[in-house]
């Protein structure tokens, strides 16, 4: 194969997996939208049991040809970090808020906005939900710091109820490096309000040994790298 032939074909291997990751990215805010309709709805009861047909009808397609636990999505890139269905910042994730993070001046800024599908008192997030959304910012800002590790302890302190329906702001820094610990700090304020902490995280993120990553990721990247040079 020519040069021009190989690039030809390097574009459009690029640009099946661009159409790919937009058409996942838009299915997930087909879903998102499913799911907040679903969980604020007050329909006519008639009206549910219809959906819930339709909807069962439309999942089928989708669940001719799957992947399984040890599989990665075909859109996603392990190695480089693009998780399209992380189930906090995935943009094709039915769950995810999505968060969006990003650093801003070596702190991890994350905004999101919590529909009724949080709910936990009424009116406010759910406890677990803030949780995820820290321990997410938390490891990302270990991640980034170029000492990546897995949760060990994740402690948090919820100040003030996180209000629904509400642009919020959420940062992440890293504390201490301590051998194969790593210890980072995070916030969550709404996007009016940012000095008020409404909930506070520290977390403390092992490193893995190599041995240890072998044992637990092992096949997920062997199957990933199989994939890419297929
Ligand atoms: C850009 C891309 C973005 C990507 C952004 C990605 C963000 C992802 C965020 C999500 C992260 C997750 O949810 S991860 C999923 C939830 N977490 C898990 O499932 C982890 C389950 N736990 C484990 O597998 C294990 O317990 C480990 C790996 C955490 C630790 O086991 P270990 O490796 O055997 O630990 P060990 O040798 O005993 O200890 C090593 C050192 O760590 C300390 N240590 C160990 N465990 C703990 C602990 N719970 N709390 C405090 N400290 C601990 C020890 O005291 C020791 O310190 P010293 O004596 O050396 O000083």
């Amino acid at each position: 194969m020519s040069d021009i032939d190989n690039g030809r074909r390097l574009r459009a291997v690029d640009d099946g997996l661009l159409r790919r990751r937009e058409a996942i990215a838009d299915l997930g805010d087909a879903l998102r939208l499913l799911i907040e309709n679903a969980t604020a709805t007050e329909a006519p009861t008639e009206e549910l049991i219809r959906a819930a047909e339709r909807i069962r009808r439309a999942a089928a397609p989708l669940g001719e040809r799957v992947r399984g636990r040890f599989e990665s999505a075909a859109a996603d890139d392990l190695l480089g970090g693009v998780r399209l269905y992380n189930p906090v910042t995935g943009a094709g994730s039915a769950f995810a808020p999505p968060l969006e993070i990003s650093r801003e001046d070596g702190l991890a800024v994350g905004t999101c906005t919590l529909g009724l599908a949080f709910e936990g008192p009424p009116s406010y997030a759910h406890g677990g939900v803030s949780a995820m959304l820290l321990d997410q910012m938390l490891g990302y800002a270990v991640s980034v710091s170029g000492h990546p590790g897995m949760t060990g302890r994740l402690d948090t302190a919820y100040r003030r109820p996180v209000p629904l329906h509400t642009p919020l702001r959420l940062t992440a820094e890293v504390a201490a490096i301590e051998g194969r610990r790593v210890t980072a700090t995070g916030t969550i304020a709404t996007a009016d309000e940012p000095g008020e902490v409404l909930v506070e995280a520290t977390g403390v993120f092992v490193a893995l040994r190599a041995e240890q990553a072998q044992r637990l990721f092992g096949p997920v990247i062997g199957r990933n790298r199989e994939s890419r040079a297929g």
